[in-house]
């Protein structure tokens, strides 16, 4: 009987070398599970990367050729031949020219030809700026408001993009302010106020109601269109960004951080529009040499600053516009203003946004 106790117990208990062959199949099992596992995910993956690629690559923007059109008042064809037939010089700056043209049917057009975007670049790189250029300008030409100039129709050629927009007779904020230096031109504070109001409001519709926001990067009195009404519209926004080669130091509009540290935000152009609001209280240029020497010196912004802090703001208007005492009040909470828009840090200056009520409420001071 103990013999058979015996069997029984050496029977029920596995011998070593099958259990190693038990636990080697199991091994196998397993790494074929995860190896099968491992090579699904990664050939899935594979499959959604190519077929992304096929995507964008089919969505991609296509280069377009000939002149490309949004307003229905101008055929491709005479947009072509008005380029390149000759043409008035209205303006000229190391980003562009502006020239005056007409088309067959009479209309006026102003067509801005940005400089060649790049020179000597390989193909590829320079097909790609192409196609961003163009993507920027679709988005800018769906900019509708009535303070921003809209963009009619643009042209590439090979290696620039002319762009064309409504000729306006009466010029630019800069025109207007240079015939009320030579005595040419009265403007009055009510008029130099809703100029004021224009150019802030077309900055708001920009760094508010587009998506995504828009800067404009070079804001300035000769990008200010006058209408007849002298109704400001905004001119050349966000084309700075096309324009690789942007100079601005000269221009006396630019914010401190644009050279100290080329960060460029929306309160940089609530910088410029502090400098335009100068201008028109002041009736000064920016680069007068008078500032320089002025006290408080170096720029328009500064002497404003030192004078507004003395209690002395009413010796910094033009005194063009100086007459009722009403008017006075507000010409000097509107200096407080451009003060504050000219603070060195853009944390300091208020927003767009901001600055719309500030001024549109001055009559109610
Ligand atoms: N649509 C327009 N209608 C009439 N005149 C225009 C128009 N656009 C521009 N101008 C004229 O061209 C001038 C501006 O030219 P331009 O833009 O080449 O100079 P800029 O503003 O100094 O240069 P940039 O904007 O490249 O820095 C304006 O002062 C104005 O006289």
């Amino acid at each position: 009987q103990e013999n058979i106790i015996n069997r029984v117990s050496t029977d029920s208990s596995p011998s070593p070398s099958r259990e190693a062959e038990f636990k080697s199949g199991l091994k196998k099992i397993i790494l074929s599970i995860v190896f099968g596992v491992l090579t699904g995910l990664l050939s899935a993956a594979l499959c959604a990367g190519i077929v992304h690629c096929v995507v964008r690559y089919m969505n991609r923007t296509p280069i377009l050729k000939g002149p490309v059109v949004f307003s229905p008042k101008i055929a491709p064809k005479t947009v072509q031949s008005a380029l390149d037939s000759e043409n008035q010089l209205l303006g000229s700056s190391p980003n562009g020219k502006y020239y005056k043209t007409a088309l067959d049917n009479g209309l006026i057009i102003a067509v801005k030809r940005l400089e060649p975007f790049e020179t000597g670049s390989p193909e590829t790189q320079s097909k790609s700026v192409k196609r961003r250029i163009q993507q920027e300008l679709e988005m800018l030409a769906n900019l509708r408001h009535r303070n921003l100039m809209s963009l009619r129709a643009y042209v590439r050629d090979s290696d620039r993009f002319s762009l064309v927009y409504d000729y306006v007779p009466t010029g630019s904020l800069e025109d207007a302010m240079n015939r009320v230096r030579e005595n040419q031109l009265q403007l009055s504070w009510e008029v130099r106020l809703r100029i004021a109001v224009g150019v802030i409001k077309g900055l708001q519709y920009l760094h508010f109601s587009c998506v995504p926001r828009i800067l404009h990067y070079n804001l300035k009195p000769t990008n200010v269109m006058l209408d007849a009404e002298f109704e400001p519209r905004l001119a050349d926004c966000g084309l700075a960004k096309l324009m690789p080669n942007l100079d601005r130091a000269a221009s006396g509009y630019s914010a401190p951080e644009c050279f100290q540290n080329c960060r460029y935000t929306e309160k940089s152009d609530v910088f410029s529009f502090g400098v335009i609001l100068g201008v028109l209280l002041t009736g000064r240029d920016p680069m007068d040499p008078f500032f320089s020497e002025a006290a408080g010196g170096g720029s328009l912004g500064r002497w404003l600053r030192h004078l507004q802090q003395a209690g002395e703001a009413r010796e910094a208007l033009d005194k063009s516009i100086l007459g009722e005492e009403v008017e006075e009040d507000e010409m000097l909470m509107a200096v407080r203003i451009a003060v504050v828009c000219l603070s060195d840090l853009p944390a300091d200056r208020p927003s767009s946004d901001e600055l719309v009520p500030m001024l549109t409420q001055l009559h109610s001071f």
